[in-house]
């Protein structure tokens, strides 16, 4: 369906998205229930939990880390906060606070000087002994980019954990990295876990487009689509500007076309015609969606918060 600009805001986007027939369950790599088994044997030499979230999607977490590595005490890092809209940071944390979060920080781990990153030993410590701290998530928040930034502001010292930007990098616990000299805290990397039944989609769709699922496994044409979504009931239309359309729109294959056109993401597709075969140049809508879910992904379509 598309829009005149007239039309904007709650008439005429969807109320709900269409999730079909999809299902959650091939979404959770093997690897990963043995990442949480490992992370269970650690336990008992850990003083502290970090879990560490996207601050884009703040309560939907893994129900998982409470269940089986709920130990006290515990920090919860919401990462990504260069990404996320932090004029709703306070109804975030008083939401949080009524599910019984207390110990809530916001965190850019990529800013070279990030002084959230300083408050965590203040906060995770108390007496000059040495401490054993556990960094765990579902994949790609940013642990490992959360181990490098402690360095960077504790030890001034350089990356110790390899960063990437699709899931599933981190595989296995690491040895203990160190991230502080007084007192001395060491670290262990864990690897991304999510929960083997996302019971809901929509809590699916929102870690995906977050980049915490492979995007192949959910399909890029639904992530697009569920991100046009998104961005349609956050009234975000930076899209609009970006890519030259008239007005929003809800239509994500007439928005997807425009990409390519814009972007001259096409291909080459043979037709049967009746007076023989001919090769003519179609829009290329997987293109699109990548440049689509990778702009919104880098912060370029502008912030978000999807769980509000
Ligand atoms: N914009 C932004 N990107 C970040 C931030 N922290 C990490 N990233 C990026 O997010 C991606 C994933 O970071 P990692 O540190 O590898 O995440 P991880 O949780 O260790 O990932 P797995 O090993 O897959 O579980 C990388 O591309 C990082 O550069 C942040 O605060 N802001």
């Amino acid at each position: 369906m598309r829009l005149r600009a007239g039309q904007l805001g709650t008439a005429g986007f969807r109320s709900a998205f269409d999730f079909g027939q999809r299902e959650t369950a091939r979404w959770f790599p093997g690897h990963m229930a043995k990442g949480l088994k490992q992370m269970r044997a650690r336990l008992r030499s850990t003083d502290c939990i970090i879990e560490i979230h996207d601050a884009r999607i703040s309560f939907e977490r893994n129900p998982l880390f409470q269940e089986s590595l709920d130990i006290r005490p515990r920090l919860l890092v919401l990462n990504k906060m260069d990404l996320a809209d932090t004029s709703k940071k306070l109804s975030v944390l008083k939401q949080l606070e009524r599910e019984g979060v207390k110990n809530v920080l916001f965190t850019d781990c990529l800013k070279q000087r990030d002084d959230s990153v300083k408050k965590i030993v203040p906060l995770v410590t108390n007496c000059n002994r040495s401490y054993c701290l556990m960094v765990i998530g579902v994949p790609n928040v940013g642990k490992s980019s959360l181990i490098n930034a402690l360095r960077r502001t504790n030890l001034k010292k350089g990356k110790a954990s390899r960063v990437g930007g699709e899931p599933g990098i981190t595989k296995a616990i690491l040895t203990k990295i160190q991230v502080c000299e007084r007192p001395i805290i060491h670290l262990l990397d864990t690897p991304g876990v999510l929960p083997p039944n996302i019971e809901n989609i929509e809590t699916g769709m929102k870690l995906a487009l977050c980049g915490t699922i492979l995007d192949h496994l959910v399909g890029e044409d639904v992530i697009a689509d569920y991100l046009l979504f998104s961005l349609n009931r956050l009234q975000q239309f930076g899209y609009v500007e970006r890519y030259d359309l008239e007005a929003p729109c809800d239509d994500i294959q007439h928005v997807l076309k425009h990409i390519a056109v814009k972007l001259g993401k096409t291909q080459r597709v043979k037709a049967i015609t009746g007076v023989g075969d001919i090769t003519m140049k179609v829009p290329n809508y997987t293109a699109a969606a990548y440049d689509f879910i990778r702009a919104f992904r880098k912060g370029e379509l502008g912030k978000v918060m999807l769980d509000l």
